[in-house]
């Protein structure tokens, strides 16, 4: 187990700097998730605490050793990638075994480590079985296997759920998780799902073009997002936007509200907005109102699943508790206060 810590990480691809400064002291033992959309720079990031790409500038350390210049079986960390990168000619005990033969590991030792994580991943029954004959699930538990046998100070996940139909996905999230508070190793994880991130993270990063646009708990962000960027990206239905000028806000510097869909709220006296109901989805346990609001935008509230459906085309009142919005100015950034 370690720390890990990043600090003003870039990086270069010839003349272009797709990460602009990262920093991060990650505790011992903390699951970070790295969250953000495609092309952002999260595995680009990954790979740089792998070893994998040479960093540019800044500096990585692991245990609180400067790490740069090593190379990635020097740096006690073991990867997990979407693709899994089994063998296929090798049974799945000689798949976990792979790691610990190359590095000269006893043979004893390895049969031990093995039968131990096979146990943790319940993988014994399927020892002799090549890769092709497991299901997607069990796969990916092989590849978590080959992980843990090495006893690694540190995990790296780069989209390791992204091949598994959904509701897969959801039992293996919830696997991964156990595991990692079991075995308490230090875990970075990237995804783009940003339900996988509020699920799995102790903190996560939300990155955005090659910027740590925010870092914090999964509650904290999705309560305070510092970013318009950030306000959108967490959340499902996002946050919704209203300009400023469209709904008479006239705080200085305010370009844009940002309201959650569960804080909106369907009022008959007093509204501050008024809006057109476009349609709305019965969900089951909630139901979504989709809207049309003066100006042209639209918005969603949310409401549980007991309560009245307003009729598809009627105009309907819109309230919110004081306190639930937030400000973005021009540049997409927070106002506090
Ligand atoms: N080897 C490379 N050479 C040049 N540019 C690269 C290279 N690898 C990545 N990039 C660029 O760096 C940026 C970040 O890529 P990266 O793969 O880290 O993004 P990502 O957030 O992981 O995206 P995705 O979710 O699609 O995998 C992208 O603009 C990408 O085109």
């Amino acid at each position: 187990m370690a720390t890990v810590s990043l600090s003003n990480i870039k990086k270069s691809f010839g003349r272009t700097e797709v990460i602009h400064g990262i920093d991060i002291d990650i505790e011992d033992g903390e699951f970070i998730v790295i969250v953000g959309p495609s092309g952002c720079g999260k595995s680009t990031l990954l790979r740089m605490v792998a070893g994998l790409e040479t960093v540019t500038e800044g500096e990585v350390r692991i245990g609180g050793k400067r790490v740069n210049e090593k190379e990635p079986m020097e740096r006690d960390i073991a990867m997990v990638f979407q693709n899994y990168a089994l063998y296929p000619h090798m049974s799945v005990f000689d798949n976990m075994a792979y790691g610990l033969k190359i590095a000269g590991r006893p043979k004893p030792e390895i049969a031990e480590r093995v039968a131990e994580a096979a146990k943790l991943l319940q993988l014994e029954p399927y020892l002799t079985r090549r890769p092709r004959e497991l299901s997607g699930g069990q796969r990916q538990r092989v590849a978590m296997g080959r992980a843990i046998v090495r006893k690694p100070s540190v995990f790296l996940f780069d989209e390791p759920l992204s091949n598994l139909d959904a509701k897969l996905r959801v039992q293996m999230r919830l696997e991964i998780k156990q595991l990692q508070r079991r075995l308490g190793v230090t875990s970075l994880y990237v995804t783009h799902d940003q339900v996988e991130a509020m699920t799995l993270a102790d903190r996560m990063i939300v990155m955005n073009a090659g910027r740590a646009d925010q870092i914090g708990a999964p509650l904290e962000v999705y309560a305070n997002p510092q970013t318009e960027f950030v306000a959108g990206f967490i959340g499902s239905p996002p946050m919704n936007f209203l300009s400023a000028s469209n709904i008479s806000i006239a705080i200085p510097g305010a370009h844009r509200l940002g309201i959650r869909p569960e804080h909106l709220r369907l009022v008959d006296a007093e509204p501050r907005l008024r809006g057109e109901v476009l349609y709305t989805e019965a969900l089951g346990a909630e139901s979504l109102v989709h809207l049309r609001l003066p100006g042209g935008e639209t918005a969603t509230l949310r409401q549980d699943a007991q309560q009245m459906l307003p009729r598809e085309g009627a105009m309907v009142g819109l309230d919110w508790s004081a306190g639930d919005e937030v400000l973005f100015n021009a540049e997409g950034q927070r106002l506090l206060g």
